[in-house]
């Protein structure tokens, strides 16, 4: 199944530097491992602001619920999902 999900990163400005250094190196190591996995075939910055859209491709929405709230900015981040259907008029790739 595919999902449209906007992340909005709001870490706490008083954060430790080295705290936030981990967390984000954390996070990309993460995310990097679901993409060569093809479950995060699309990440891509909203230009102007600390969020990103993406298309996650996983099988339904428990296994989507266990990739989200293991992100590691997962505690920092507000997130918006809307699952994605076949459109009737969309011809084949
Ligand atoms: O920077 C972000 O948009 C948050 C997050 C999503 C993937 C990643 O590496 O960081």
């Amino acid at each position: 199944m595919l999902y449209h999900v906007r992340m909005d990163v709001h870490l706490p400005p008083d954060l430790a530097p080295a705290e936030r250094g981990d967390i984000i190196a954390r996070e990309k190591e993460y995310s990097q491992k679901l993409q060569r996995e093809g479950r995060w075939p699309h990440l891509w910055r909203i230009a102007g602001e600390y969020a990103n859209f993406s298309i996650l491709d996983v099988a339904d929405h428990d296994e989507l619920h266990a990739l989200l709230s293991g992100l590691p900015l997962f505690p920092y981040m507000n997130i918006e999902v809307t699952p994605l259907a076949m459109h009737p008029s969309k011809i084949a790739d």
